[in-house]
């Protein structure tokens, strides 16, 4: 290694340089001669002539470099940017495919244009960056990157699964994953596959961090078990299905949200929202279940543990369950409402789930005039009861297995926050259960490419993210199992309530057969023996929480009505 600088001193070094300077001197006055000799100019003339001629040459070298590094870079980029130009360093590096690149640090403002100056030049350092070639050529073949810009070679983990291929890497600085979700559609069609093998993930420790897995083979080619009660418990929301590599995927929650579910007949459609009720009773704690079997057999497995079963296609059934889900609903507004107006904490609500198995029927009209405003009336109920709904706890899962335009109207498809598609086989229909923009949002997936050979699999668009996923398909022995122990639950807890003072006041007056009770003859059924007409009447109204009325002789009691509509406006 050679020691440079005069404050050294005495090496040979300094001997060179100084024996050098002289022979450049005598060069430089040699040539300074010759010209003021054929010229015949004075010596000053002869020495300012060549240093102008060496200034404005230099300029002009200066700007042809500027021009030439803009054209080859394709766009300016800011100063602050880092600088990638693959390729410059080919002769030196290992990778031949994209070559290498250099990456010279920030102060790039001479390059980008219009502020540089010629010292900066000077400043620039250059350091070789090896590119991984087929991520970087891929990346840029599906216009994830631009040409300037790599994915560097140490950056990068490629892992061979059973089920496929993981890359695992950076993007460049200015990049993050967005920018491969963007073009996911375009990437895998570059890696010979389609947008239905690739699985992209997000990483927690850097928007850079990429986390791409290509399936070898057609999602689902190869069954997954179902899960255990285990796995649906540990599962964080409530799962739907497995991903293409076996994980479990689902909703976050049921709380504030319905789902649409639409795809062709054969689908798998009534299989899924069967494993969706199997993983509800295991671990969505308690709740009230609504089944509309409109299949008349699809729901059939859990008719023990519904609040009401309906096998029905009638429109008037389907309308009186929505009338009274409405009317639970309007209850429940009426409670937070007082709790707002009363400065109190809002009121906890058991949830409640209203699932309908071919749905489309129900909308369905006749043509007449009447039949039209008939279907139009169950349509704004339904639209009411799926908005109005999610505040009070109670969510609505339709199924149909006609997502046309019309089968489902509109008003109330736009209601539902999750929605799922099964195969279908136009993007028509796709749109109308996944959404009229579902085509623009990120990573969409189309449901027109699912084998419908594969029973089961549907795309999930929830909170703005598509999976794909395909529904468990559990044993019938398992499911009865799930459904008999929660039924043993509502019983147990049925028995462990003791009757409240409202709900005994209303069985001894239907056992009466009486409209209307006296105070003086309920109390004592309740336990008051207050003999002063007045402290009775108090006692009464504070165990019952409900005003007295007069009867048709003026004397003060309770009227079944009230009694009741008390009771049930506590659900
Ligand atoms: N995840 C799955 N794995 C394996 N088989 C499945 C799966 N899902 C559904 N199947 C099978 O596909 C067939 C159709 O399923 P299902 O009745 O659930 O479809 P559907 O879409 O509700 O049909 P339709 O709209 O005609 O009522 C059934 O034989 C079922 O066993």
């Amino acid at each position: 290694m050679t020691r440079r600088g005069a404050g050294q001193g005495g090496g040979d070094d300094v001997w060179g340089q100084a024996v050098g300077a002289l022979g450049g001197l005598v060069v430089v006055f040699g040539i300074l001669a010759a010209i003021k000799d054929k010229l015949g100019l004075s010596w000053p003339a002869t020495v300012l002539l060549v240093v102008g001629v060496l200034v404005v040459l230099g300029y002009l070298v200066w700007r042809c470099r500027g021009a030439v590094s803009r054209t080859w870079a394709g766009t300016a980029r800011p100063a602050t940017a880092m600088k990638q130009e693959a390729g410059k360093q080919a002769g030196k590096a290992t990778v031949e495919a994209v070559g290498k690149a250099v990456e010279k640090a920030a102060g790039q403002a001479g390059e980008t244009g219009e502020t540089g100056e010629a010292g900066e030049e000077g400043a620039e350092a250059e350091e070789v960056v090896a590119a991984h070639p087929q991520l970087t050529a891929d990346l840029r073949a599906a216009g994830v990157l631009s040409r300037d810009e790599l994915v560097r070679a140490g950056e990068v983990s490629i892992e061979k699964l059973p089920v496929g291929t993981r890359y695992d890497f950076l993007m460049p600085p200015g990049r993050t994953y967005k920018d491969v979700e963007k073009r996911l559609g375009n990437l895998a069609g570059v890696l010979g596959v389609t947008r239905l093998h690739t699985k992209l993930d997000r990483s927690r420790r850097s928007e850079r961090q990429v986390q791409l897995l290509v399936l070898d083979e057609p999602p689902f080619t190869r069954p997954f078990s179902p899960p255990t009660r285990e796995e649906i418990q540990a599962f964080d929301g409530v799962p739907l299905g497995h991903d293409v590599v076996g994980q479990l995927a689902g909703v976050p929650t049921f709380e504030r949200a319905s789902l649409l579910i639409g795809g062709m007949t054969q689908m798998g459609k009534t299989t899924l929202v069967n494993g969706l009720i199997t993983c509800l009773l295991i671990a969505y704690g308690e709740f009230d279940l609504y089944l509309l079997d409109g299949k008349f057999c699809g729901l059939t497995r859990f008719e023990k543990v519904a609040v009401r079963y309906e096998a029905s296609d009638n429109p008037d059934v389907f309308e009186s369950m929505v009338d009274e889900l409405n009317d639970r609903s309007d209850r429940r507004y009426k409670r937070i409402q007082e709790a707002v107006r009363n400065r109190q904490p809002a009121p906890e609500f058991r949830p409640v789930f209203f699932i309908v198995d071919e749905a489309a029927d129900f909308f369905a009209h006749d043509g007449t005039n009447g039949g039209k405003e008939k279907a139009y009336r169950i349509a704004e109920k339904t639209r009411s009861l799926v908005a109005k709904c999610l505040e009070s706890g109670i969510s609505t899962v339709m199924l149909t297995q006609r997502p046309s335009q019309n089968a489902i109207p509109v008003m109330v498809r736009d209601q539902f926050l999750y929605r799922m598609c099964l195969y279908v086989a136009s993007e028509g229909t796709a749109k109308v259960a996944l959404g009229d923009t579902y085509f623009e949002t990120v990573a969409p997936i189309n449901p027109v490419l699912i084998d419908s050979e594969i029973k089961g699999q549907g795309v999930l668009f929830a909170h703005g993210t598509s999976t794909l996923i395909r529904g468990f398909n559990f044993e019938d022995a398992f499911m009865w199992q799930i459904a008999d122990e929660a039924y043993d639950r509502q019983q147990k807890a049925l028995s462990d309530t003791p009757e409240s003072p409202l709900v005994q006041a209303i069985s001894y007056m239907k056992k009466q057969g009486s409209d209307f009770v006296l105070t003086s003859e309920l109390a004592p059924v309740l336990g008051i023996t207050e003999t002063d007409p007045a402290e009775r009447g108090k006692k009464l109204n504070k165990l019952l929480g409900v005003p007295s009325s007069k009867g048709a002789k003026g004397a003060r009691g309770y009227r079944l009505e009230d009694l009741t509509a008390a009771a049930v406006s506590d659900s």
